[in-house]
């Protein structure tokens, strides 16, 4: 029982206690709940607190029960009424008790309160009571669920005709959020690109199950897509990704050149250029040969598993056609948002019912097929300003060594991150080396990029931007507001954005909160530019080659952060 007076302790601490719940938890002595339950029910508790709150005033239980207090009552009825195994307490509990006798009644509000909101089933209600609770914070952004049509086997037309038969299309993401009848909206930047409604499960769709359709953030498209663009002929040469599991961009690439090959007046089907895909994590590898697989594409995308990107020979002859790199390296994650009951997700997450007995305990089988899993582990400590630094110097290193690609001659750099270090800044710093200037690499412009993107309004930026949002209970009693989009511990300092206002018109972004749908995203496009070969110093060169040392020093950071 201790779990639910703790839990109390915990929510009426005074504002001047400072830290988010999950610190005051975490950093208690004074608890006897095991930490992780209570955060749980006290995350869990404030997702249905507006809905509890109006079941315990109907039920009118408080005035009947001299020992429940409107904390306890929240947390004690949420238990009973939404607890898998309900009240954490023996069944003789006075407190247990209390609510138990009320058990017909608390049911019947229960219902009440669900048909009122028009919801058939209890995932309908929570969909439901977020919506109401976002519009009660002034938080209306709509997360949809993007579903990315794959070409390589299948296409839009199709799937317009089978999968998606009974949705009605409409205009915009707001629009979408009528429970009455399945609605979409064909994505007006990303071609091949639907949304749809939070929350949907297409687990046992068999378009999913036979990789026809990928769920895929519309953010995480952009990639792929700037870098293959709106070809009308054929890519030339090889394309490779760096940094690739779980292979959301690699099958989007794929995807894209196979309805070039389709669409060309050559008769092909299967693309002419080849795709090498890696990642340095041999385990991460293994999901993205499955979902290489899933995708049809096979025949033409050769995975590496377990392959650092920094340790291939950029000359090794296996690479000389290699004119297209993708580069999506690990991040701080802090763009990434929650969406549908809005914990943190991971872009392209699966749905719950289609995450692996390694995501998820033991309970949900693994299903068929090797959905987009995590593109990012979630980012689970605060990030300290050093922590950002060492991560934007390893992005720095990926991008310069896919610079040096003889072939290359279109690139894409990105992540989920919102922070300047990790994005202008890496640009700024990629721009300025030798390999750079001495090949002529410079920023994609944006009239030179996809016509979806060359529309898309969000451009780079100069200066940080850093989001707070709060997670409350009992209307934000006693939370200081926890910060889910991990804030930088340090103050940020002066971060080196050298770039052009045409260079940062180049550079796109997303922002999470807004009404286009998205987490914080980043992405740049360079291509080689002989105009803008630069002579470099030979001896400033000298230096730098003798100072490579250091650099190769730089502290491993990890996979995926
Ligand atoms: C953000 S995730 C990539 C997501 C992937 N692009 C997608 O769309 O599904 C970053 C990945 O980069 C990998 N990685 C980090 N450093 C690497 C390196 N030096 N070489 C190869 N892979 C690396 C990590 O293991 C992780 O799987």
């Amino acid at each position: 029982m201790s779990l639910y007076y703790d839990a109390v302790s915990v929510l009426t601490a005074p504002a001047s206690t400072g830290g988010s719940f999950k610190s005051r938890i975490y950093n208690s002595r004074s608890l006897k709940a095991s930490p992780a339950q209570l955060y749980a029910l006290i995350i869990e508790a404030s997702k249905w607190d507006i809905l509890l709150k109006e079941v315990i005033e109907a039920a009118g239980i408080i005035k009947l029960e001299p020992k429940l207090t409107p904390h306890l009552a929240l947390l004690l009825v949420h238990d009973h009424l939404l607890a898998k195994n309900g009240i954490a307490a023996p069944a003789a509990h006075p407190l247990r008790q209390a609510v138990e006798r009320h058990k017909t009644r608390l049911r019947g509000e229960f219902t009440k309160a669900r048909v009122r909101r028009g919801c058939a089933t209890v995932a309908d209600l929570r969909d439901a009571i977020r919506r109401e609770k976002d519009a009660a914070n002034g938080d209306t952004a709509i997360y949809p669920r993007w579903v990315r049509i794959n070409n390589v086997r299948t296409d839009l037309a199709a799937q317009l005709q089978s999968t998606f038969a009974s949705y009605r299309q409409v205009e915009s993401l707001p629009e979408l959020a009528r429970p009455d009848e399945p609605r979409l909206r064909i994505d007006p930047h990303i071609p091949d690109l639907v949304a749809v409604p939070p929350g949907l499960d297409f687990s046992t769709s068999p378009a999913y199950r036979s990789g026809e359709i990928i769920l895929q953030d519309k953010a995480s498209c952009f990639p792929a897509y700037l870098l293959l663009g709106d070809q009308e002929e054929p890519w030339r040469g090889d394309l490779m990704d760096g940094c690739a599991a779980p292979g959301n961009k690699t099958t989007h690439m794929a995807s894209l050149l196979s309805k070039t090959a389709k669409a060309s007046k050559q008769g092909r089907t299967i693309p002419r250029s080849h795709i090498f895909s890696m990642d340095a994590s041999a385990v991460r590898a293994k999901t993205l040969q499955k979902m290489v697989s899933a995708a049809g594409a096979d025949s033409f995308v050769s995975v590496l598993q377990g392959q650092d990107f920094l340790a291939l020979d950029p000359h090794d002859p296996r690479f000389e056609n290699v004119s297209g790199l993708l580069l999506d390296p690990s991040c701080s994650g802090s763009g990434i948002i929650g969406r549908d009951d809005k914990r943190k997700r991971r872009q392209d997450e699966p749905e719950p019912s289609q995450q692996t007995k390694h995501q998820k305990g033991q309970r949900n089988p693994e299903p068929d097929t090797p959905s987009a899993t995590d593109e990012n582990d979630l980012p689970s400590a605060p990030l300290s300003a050093d922590r950002l630094t060492k991560l934007s110097n390893l992005q720095t290193r990926i991008v310069e060594h896919a610079l040096a690609f003889p072939a290359a001659t279109r690139i894409t750099y990105s992540t989920c991150s919102i922070h300047l270090l990790e994005n202008e800044a890496v640009v700024s710093r990629v721009l300025a080396s030798d390999v750079a200037r001495t090949k002529g690499w410079r920023v994609m412009r944006r009239d030179e990029q996809p016509e979806g993107l060359r529309r898309w309004k969000y451009r780079g930026v100069r200066e940080e931007r850093v989001q707070r949002t709060s997670t409350s209970i009992g209307g934000g009693e006693g939370e200081n507001g926890g910060c889910e989009v991990p804030a930088v511990e340090a103050e940020e300092g002066n971060v080196d954005v050298n770039l052009t206002d045409e260079d940062l018109e180049g550079c796109l972004r997303c922002w999470p909160g807004d009404d286009e749908g998205l987490g914080g995203f980043f992405v740049a496009g360079f291509v080689r530019d002989e105009n803008a070969v630069k002579q470099v110093d030979v001896d400033e060169e000298k230096d730098e080659e003798e100072g490579g040392e250091e650099e190769e020093d730089d502290e491993w950071e990890g996979f995926s952060d």
